[in-house]
């Protein structure tokens, strides 16, 4: 993945982030929940001497909690998520060995399949509810274990695996499209979000994208001190390759400086189209000497390289302002000082990169 790209799902990534922070919310309510019911109705059953039947809710209750607990320390969203499940697993297998309350435990678990999907998504939900169906199974079929206590007709039995199996596919087929739908729902913003970071002509981040890059990397200075330069370059006559070519060559060369610059930069710059056929480029733990090094570079590979449209071939020019931060009191003052640059290069003649380099750095210095 690509650093641009990296920013550009950014937002999404913190969108799925808090999904699955409102599925963990929505646990540990649950969890409170049924730790609540299970102390009080374990109570009950301490109270009515049904003590082995208490003490089963008991430990129930105090898992639930651990597991909370656990959760808060560790912030292990996987782990929780797993437990609960299989927590809510046991006590439902529980429930339908032992019969519960007047033998309605089996009526519990008509809760699991749309839960479990909610919660282990499609594939580890299926799984789940597959081991829990084979497990209960074995309850109907051998009444005989030691640990069930409960004798279910055959009748009661083949109802039960219809009205589960119809609860099951129809949570299955909900959970389906509730996830389709949010999948839709997250690669429309994904393209709506590219879209608007994005010039439609060049591909190149637009100014807003730049904008919101430079303020990051101005708080990494602030913060950190680390220096960064930009260069504000601009195609000389632009208006004139308009006229004399057409706007569609215009557009060509618009989108070849686009190449060159992206070409030209490392990973971690970023160029812009800053306005019509002006582009800024950020270039973070940068020296001034360096940004003007690689601002010459630029400026004499695209003299020397006139493009081919349509069997005609287009020369032009560009004229750069080269500031650091090092030279500016803050973020605007340093877009100003490129911009004054690059209007000093306009008015010294053109083709040229400001300030001048007394001393040209070396070719290979790396920027
Ligand atoms: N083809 C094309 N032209 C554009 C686009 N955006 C802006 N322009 C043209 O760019 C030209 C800019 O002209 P000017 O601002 O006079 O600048 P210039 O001709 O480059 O002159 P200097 O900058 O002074 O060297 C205008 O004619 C705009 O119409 C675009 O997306 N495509």
């Amino acid at each position: 993945m690509t650093e641009r790209n990296r920013k550009t799902n950014f937002h999404l990534l913190s969108a799925v982030l808090d999904e699955e922070a409102k599925v963990v919310s929505v646990i540990k309510a649950l969890a409170y929940a049924a730790s609540f019911m299970s102390f009080v109705i374990g109570v009950k059953s301490w109270l009515w001497t049904h003590t082995a039947h208490a003490s089963a809710l008991f430990l129930f209750c105090a898992l639930m909690l651990m597991n909370v607990i656990s959760y808060n320390r560790t912030l292990n969203q996987q782990l929780f998520k797993t437990l609960f499940l299989w927590l809510v697993g046991l006590l439902f297998l529980y429930l339908i060995a032992g019969g519960g309350e007047s033998n309605t435990g089996i009526l519990w678990f008509y809760v699991f399949p749309p839960f479990v999907f909610y919660v282990a998504g499609l594939r580890t939900g299926s799984w789940m509810l597959i081991i829990m169906v084979a497990l209960i199974a074995i309850i109907f079929r051998f009444p005989e274990l030691p640990w069930v206590r409960t004798v279910y007709n055959l009748d009661f039995q083949l109802r039960f695996a219809a009205t589960v199996s119809f609860v099951s596919v129809f949570a299955f087929v909900m959970d389906h499209s509730r996830r389709k739908a949010r999948q839709e729902l997250i690669n429309m913003a994904r393209l709506y979000e590219k879209a608007a970071r994005t010039d439609e002509l060049t591909q190149l981040p637009n100014r807003r994208d730049m904008q919101q890059q430079l303020e990051k990397e101005y708080f990494r200075y602030k913060r950190h001190g680390s220096h960064f330069s930009v260069i504000l370059l601009d195609i000389d006559h632009f208006k004139m390759i308009n006229d004399t070519y057409g706007h569609d060559a215009g557009d060509f060369v618009l989108m070849k400086i686009s190449e060159l610059l992206v070409n030209a930069c490392r990973k971690m710059d970023m160029a812009a189209r800053w306005g019509g056929e002006e582009f800024l480029i950020q270039l973070p733990d940068t020296s001034l000497v360096q940004a003007l090094t690689l601002a010459e570079r630029l400026r004499k590979s695209i003299e020397a390289s006139p493009l081919q449209y349509k069997n005609q071939e287009i020369r032009y020019t560009i004229s750069c302002g080269v500031c650091s931060i090092s030279q500016a009191k803050d973020l605007a003052s340093l877009l100003k000082q490129a911009d004054v640059n690059l209007y000093q290069a306009k008015i010294k003649g053109r083709n040229m990169v400001i300030p001048l380099v007394v001393q040209k750095a070396s070719e290979d210095e790396p920027v």
